[in-house]
């Protein structure tokens, strides 16, 4: 579903250039739960950016349902302008993507001067959809996340796992493909992160959605994925099911994330 090969990410700043991401190559699967771990500053939300082009990559592929929506790659003989070619989509085709990639944030990011149905419904007005079908896929949506008591509430009037909800609902809106999750559950408590822990893995399992999950919680890997990549220093320094790296790490950042727990709360 997300194929990521050779994936290098450098910010340009105003002293010298900066290595984000170097060489991450990764592979997620159809309705895969795939964990992205690794401690602050290692490149977790760089990488989850790039895959839906929010931020451009500045070498590597990224194939998203089989489709190429990036790719820039440098040749060892820089006279082959074939291989030295930038594909990136643009315009609609952009537009068509981000459709296909719903994503939610560590903070929800919610109108606040929508309630919690308008907050739902707003990408598909953008999108276009007519008005009858905005309302019953809005129903759907608020039964899923099981707020239909709170559809005319004010996000002010939420709780946080309550707006995190709403905007898990918002980011499904347009029926997308993945929904990738920046740090879903950093802002609260481990009552509520379990909650939306166990709402992400029924829409995997009722949706069929593909589910990447960026965090540096190794509960959180524990508790949802299926398979986990740990990113240290701008690389990907393990990867593979979740039994096999968690029961045998081979680096020292996974054992120390390993023991950062906060305990198992299955
Ligand atoms: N636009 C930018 N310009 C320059 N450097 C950046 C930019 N965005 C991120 N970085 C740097 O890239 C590195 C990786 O950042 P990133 O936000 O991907 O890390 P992270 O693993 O998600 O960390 P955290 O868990 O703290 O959010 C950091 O050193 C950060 O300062």
């Amino acid at each position: 579903m997300i194929r990521i090969q050779n994936l290098t990410k450098v910010f340009k700043t105003e002293n010298s250039p900066f290595t984000a991401l170097e060489n991450v190559s990764l592979h997620v699967e159809s309705e895969d739960i795939y964990g992205i771990i690794g401690m602050s500053g290692a490149g977790k939300s760089t990488l989850v950016r790039c895959i839906n082009l929010l931020e451009e990559p500045t070498f590597g592929e990224i194939h998203i349902a089989g489709q190429c929506v990036f790719r820039h790659t440098i040749s060892e003989n820089s006279e082959n302008s074939a291989q030295n070619e930038k594909i990136r989509l643009v315009g609609r085709d952009l537009l068509e993507l981000r459709r296909e990639i719903g994503m939610i944030f560590q903070s929800p990011n919610l109108l606040m001067q929508r309630n919690v149905e308008e907050n739902i419904g707003f990408p598909m007005e953008v999108a276009g959809v007519p008005k009858e079908k905005i309302q019953k896929r809005v129903n759907e949506l608020l039964e899923l996340v099981n707020l239909q008591e709170k559809a005319r509430n004010y996000p002010s009037q939420l709780s946080g796992g309550q707006r995190q909800r709403v905007s898990i609902a918002r980011a499904l809106a347009n029926t997308p493909k993945i929904l990738l999750c920046d740090e879903p559950t950093s802002a609260l408590d481990s009552l509520t992160t379990n909650q939306i822990l166990d709402l992400l893995w029924d829409i995997n399992q009722k949706l069929r959605v593909t589910i990447v999950v960026i965090t540096h919680e190794i509960d959180v890997v524990k508790k949802i994925c299926n398979k986990v990549a740990v990113i240290d220093q701008t690389k990907i320094v393990e990867q593979g099911e979740i039994g096999q790296v968690l029961l045998n790490p081979c680096m020292e950042i996974t054992r120390q994330l390993l023991m950062g727990t906060r305990g198992n709360h299955d």
